[in-house]
């Protein structure tokens, strides 16, 4: 068990970390407020980061008693990969600001958990580095370049390396408005670079590129932000076709992140994906989105039973994974959780984070009666307020 540790890791207090939340205190007071800012904030008036939370706390469980509940079992199969529970950490970009562990460290830890990360595009760390952590437990998170060729190399230095699915991420055709990050005038500190970049020829980074020196010098000396470098890098014109062309040209199954809508859901089964997350960036890229619990009955009636629905967006809780596997998650991905983990003691806190997660979900299926995932159903929880 972790003890809560003061700023550069002297003990301040000899307080246990009970909870994720535990882990977010002991974050912020660790982290630069720049970098804790990059990671805890939101988009805007950050409405949607607060719905997300506020979903999952408005829901109550139906508890069913005097049920057997003596062995309870959270294993589940997600596109070909077995996992101790329902639950894997979403795409985050640059983990190296929070710990030098990075992705690999997070990789392993969730390994070691029996869950899987996926890895981000932007990671600080190679695919092949974090892929090499945890063989056969990393998925990898594509952004889309305007530079199709860079596109398409990554995804097969994805395939090479091991990772076994693609998941592509459809809600940042442009980076969201993160006022805190304008306020701090946030940059990527110059030890800290999207390493899957490096030195690649037609990246359109080369000289002066994503933070002004180019990659191959060695990293990000700032003085660009993130917003500017991601426009440059990312393609606003990216459409269903593009889905298309990722299903043809990899045999990897594809997984759209970012759907909220049950016509997108559709899309998504017509363009040849295996699954869909449920994701509105944690609150990052549109504010006003609803909270992805409440659009998580919308998206599996659009996915028909065809598709596979994951979600992710405020999972702080095994409660709350509890909750989004009732209302019909196959998987449920959490992230800022897990980078406050890493902030405060590497891959291992990371690794107590995720297995806190998983411990109270497995208290949480034994109190609500549920000794098994098929038994969370709709019937597990009373309906929301405002329902009929
Ligand atoms: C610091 C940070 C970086 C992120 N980077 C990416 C990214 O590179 N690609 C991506 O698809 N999503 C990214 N996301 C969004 C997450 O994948 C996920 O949708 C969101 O964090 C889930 O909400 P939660 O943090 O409340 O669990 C990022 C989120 C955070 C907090
Ligand atoms: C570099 C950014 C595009 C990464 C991201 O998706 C985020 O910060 O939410």
């Amino acid at each position: 068990m972790l003890r809560e540790q003061g700023p550069r890791g002297v003990a301040a207090t000899a307080r246990p970390l009970a909870c994720a939340a535990d882990y977010a205190a002991a974050a912020r007071a660790a982290l630069p407020p720049d970098v804790w800012d990059y990671v805890d904030g939101g988009a805007g008036d950050e409405l949607t980061l607060a719905a997300n939370l506020a979903a999952f706390r408005r829901r109550a469980v139906r508890p069913r008693v005097l049920v057997d509940v003596a062995h309870r079992d959270t294993r589940t199969r997600v596109l070909g990969t077995d996992l101790a529970a329902p639950l894997a950490v979403a795409p985050m970009a640059y983990h190296r600001l929070v710990h030098p562990d990075g992705e690999s460290g997070t990789a392993r830890a969730a390994a070691a958990e029996g869950l899987l990360t996926v890895a981000s595009t932007f990671a600080s760390q190679t695919v092949e580095e974090i892929a090499a952590a945890a063989p056969g437990r990393v998925w990898f998170q594509l952004y889309c370049f305007r530079d199709r060729g860079l596109t398409a190399d990554l995804v097969g230095r994805a395939q090479a390396a091991g990772c076994t699915a693609l998941v592509l991420t459809g809600d940042a055709p442009l980076m969201g408005r993160r006022e805190r990050d304008i306020r701090r005038g946030f940059v990527l500190p110059g030890d800290i670079e999207p390493a899957n970049l490096r030195g690649l020829p037609g990246s359109g980074l080369a000289g002066g590129g994503l933070a002004g020196g180019g990659l191959a010098a060695g990293g990000l000396p700032g003085g660009r932000d993130l917003a500017a470098a991601t426009r440059e890098l990312l393609d606003p014109a990216l459409t269903w076709d593009a889905v298309g062309w990722l299903a043809e040209s990899s045999p990897l199954p594809l997984v759209i992140k970012g759907v909220m809508t049950a016509e997108d859901a559709v899309l998504a089964r017509e363009a040849g994906a295996a699954a869909v997350i449920v994701s509105n960036h944690g609150g990052r890229q549109l504010d006003g989105a609803p909270a992805t619990l409440d659009a998580l009955a919308e998206v599996c009636d659009g996915a028909a039973g065809d598709i596979e629905v994951y979600l992710d967006g405020g999972v702080r809780r095994g409660l709350d994974v509890l909750k989004a596997v009732a209302l019909g998650a196959r998987l449920v991905l959490t992230g800022r959780p897990v980078l406050w983990g890493l902030a405060v003691a590497g891959e291992h806190g990371a690794r107590e984070v995720l297995r806190l997660l998983k411990e109270e979900l497995d208290l949480a299926m034994a109190l609500s009666g549920r000794p098994s995932l098929a038994r969370l159903g709709l019937d597990t929880l009373a309906p929301a307020e405002g329902d009929t």
